[in-house]
């Protein structure tokens, strides 16, 4: 038996253009052709489980080799095989057809990439690496004769008899000049681990050493010696596979220190297992967060038959579980396709809901089984929850019963338990719930310790996400307002509509405002007298909720808000006119006294606001040790 044929493609010449196209992806041949032995075995197993084929399995391994001197790479299983007639029909025409569409495709198109992306190119992609390559098989079926094919990469092949003794198939890469750095065994060592680490048949790729214990020598200490083993690169059960009531704790943890050998133990985990209406496994892992979330972005590993395809999993994940870390494997996930057309997928769309209900599932059990660990988590987890509601309507309305608020004291509440804290004293007059927060409260000390003398409770919402997060409750939650604690006066903050009478004229009113203009000289700061209780600070310097909420949009990307960057900062000066300072002011003669006095009393209030700094600050100490000494 020999012949020779042309595979029909109408294009001549398709290689090198395909080759140009897709050289960022040319270490994919490696996987594809992996895979395919890992496929072929995988059938001969079944077939011998079924009792369809009943000679010796024997040895199941697929093995990879580099041979430097000769320059080839071989990939080598011990699965179905194929005769002559099916190389011809699996190999001339299936795998060849793939690469005949993507070129017709590409000759109208504009954008190779979008094409690109469409066509697993399976065997065909060997010859990205290689201008010749060989198939060496022997089908399983009995009588079966040993076929050899080669093609030396363009349309032409020859198929006549093969060698090959035992059955199965061996690929033989003759690797191209441009594509020697696929000799290097590390080279290849780097891409097995990367897609062929959790493949389900083992893979050999050379041998290893090892160190193992030899015994003791005279003083009894232990003995190691180096022994030469073969290098398995994959783990065939890996743990998302298995029933998660087979799996203990440690299982878990041990598999995510396979997946990130560096990181720190994860706080909790999901183990996905769907298969109707789609296919899907594997786990989900809520990482410590770090500050740095860009670097814990983009850990979720995509599989499919747990063969490694991507860790790009966008649209599959919803943004806001990005941060997650884990494993998915699912074959019903469009391989090699645009990101337009994932999107509009729709077993994604489903994946992606699924995802969404399970993670808001899994929060939902622990919050109610173990909430107390559940609070000491939130620090982490809330983010991807506060994330959650904002961004995804569904997962808003089940995280409202475990999305909790924590006060100054580090109290934590849910929302409705919140409301029900300070509904009786923390309503104003139009029957608006007031919640006060801090998001520094270190800075804003002076500040929560009169709201918590007044009887308020001060909630700390100090994370980069919270400004979003509480634009959003506001519209969601009826009648609330969220308020941070330094930007008003008090019963400017919670107006119960008592009000107070000012003890001053009108005249002496406007005097005193002049007073204060005039010491803080800067039009920025915006001075009104008020009648505020004998007892309330003299001077209290606010920045606005509306101001400074917008400027915190702003800065942490909240889009459309540019304006507001320009601006200079405003504040209000609130001077209260029933203290008894207002009164010595204007009683004092000379002009130097009062705004000597109202100096220090501005001063004093924009040090509880941390504003004084530099040269004011150096004045203020100045000024008031001397103070000290009259
Ligand atoms: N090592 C092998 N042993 C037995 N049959 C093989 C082997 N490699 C390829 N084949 C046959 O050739 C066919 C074509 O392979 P190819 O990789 O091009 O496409 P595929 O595996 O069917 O799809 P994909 O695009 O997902 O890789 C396979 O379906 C299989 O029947």
């Amino acid at each position: 038996m020999q012949e020779k044929g042309t595979i029909s493609i109408h294009t001549e010449n398709i290689f090198p253009i395909i080759k140009k196209f897709l050289y960022s992806d040319h270490e994919i041949f490696l996987r594809e052709l992996v895979s395919n032995a890992v496929d072929a075995t995988q059938k001969i197993k079944r077939l011998a489980s079924l009792g369809e084929y009943t000679g010796d399995l024997g040895e199941t391994r697929v093995e990879v080799e580099v041979n430097k001197k000769k320059k080839t790479i071989t990939i080598k299983d011990a699965g179905i095989g194929m005769t002559a007639e099916e190389i011809k029909k699996y190999i001339n025409q299936i795998a060849f057809s793939g690469a005949t569409e993507f070129v017709e495709k590409f000759k109208d198109a504009g954008d190779a990439k979008e094409i690109i992306g469409k066509f697993g190119l399976g065997f065909y992609s060997a010859f990205m690496v290689a201008g010749k390559v060989e198939i060496d098989s022997l089908s399983y079926q009995e009588g079966a004769e040993p076929a050899k094919w080669i093609c030396d990469g363009s349309t032409e092949f020859e198929i006549k008899e093969g060698k090959r003794k035992t059955r199965g198939t061996t690929i033989t890469l003759h690797v191209n000049e441009d594509s020697e750095e696929f000799l290097e065994e590390s080279r290849i060592q780097g891409i097995l681990d990367k897609y062929a680490k959790f493949l389900p048949i083992e893979v050999k790729f050379g041998e290893k050493e090892e160190s193992v214990e030899d015994g003791e020598d005279k003083e009894g200490k232990k003995k190691w010696k180096t022994v030469k083993k073969d290098n398995i690169i994959n783990n065939t059960a890996p743990i998302w596979t298995k029933s998660p009531s087979d799996l203990t704790d440690e299982d878990y943890l041990k598999f995510y220190k396979e997946l990130y050998p560096f990181s720190e133990d994860p706080l909790f985990w999901i183990h996905l297992n769907v298969d109707y209406p789609f296919e899907l496994t594997g786990i989900l892992y809520f990482p410590k967060l770090k500050n740095d979330f860009e670097m814990q972005k983009n850990k979720i590993q995509l599989y499919s038959r747990q063969v490694f395809i991507t860790d790009e999993v966008k649209d599959v994940v919803p943004e806001f579980l990005m941060l997650l870390h884990g494993i998915i494997d699912s074959p019903d996930i469009p391989l090699n396709v645009s990101r337009s057309y994932l999107q509009s997928d729709g077993n994604v769309k489903k994946i992606n809901t699924y995802i969404t209900k399970k993670v808001a599932d899994k929060l939902g059990e622990l919050f109610k089984k173990e909430r107390e660990s559940y609070e000491k988590k939130w620090d982490d987890i809330g983010l991807f929850v506060k994330y959650g509601m904002i961004s995804e309507e569904k997962f808003y309305e089940k995280a409202t019963d475990y999305a909790l608020v924590k006060n100054t004291e580090g109290k934590c509440f849910t929302l409705k338990e919140y409301e029900a804290q300070i509904e009786a004293n923390q309503t104003d007059k139009d029957g608006n719930k007031v919640w006060l927060y801090a998001n520094n409260p270190a800075k804003q000390d002076a500040f929560i310790s009169s709201a918590i003398d007044k009887g308020y409770d001060v909630l700390v919402f100090d994370s980069p996400i919270d400004s979003h997060f509480i634009n959003h409750m506001e519209s969601k939650l009826e009648k609330t307002q969220i308020k941070r604690v330094d930007s008003d006066n008090l019963n400017k903050l919670i107006d119960k509509d008592e009000k107070r009478e000012l003890v001053l004229s009108d005249e002496q009113k406007e005097s005193l405002k002049e007073v204060f203009s005039k010491s803080i000289g800067n039009e920025n700061f915006k001075v009104e007298v008020e009648a505020l209780s004998p007892s309330d600070a003299p001077v209290t310097i606010t920045m606005s909720e509306f101001m400074r909420r917008m400027k915190e949009m702003q800065a942490t990307g909240g889009g459309g808000f540019n304006m507001f960057g320009a601006m200079p900062d405003t504040y209000d000066v609130s001077v209260n006119g029933n203290h008894p300072l207002a009164d010595k002011i204007l009683k004092s003669e000379a002009d130097d006294a009062k705004q000597g006095l109202a100096k220090q009393a501005v001063d004093l209030a924009m040090l509880s606001q941390g504003l004084l700094e530099g040269k004011a600050l150096t004045d203020f100490i100045k000024r008031s040790t001397e103070l000290l000494g009259k």
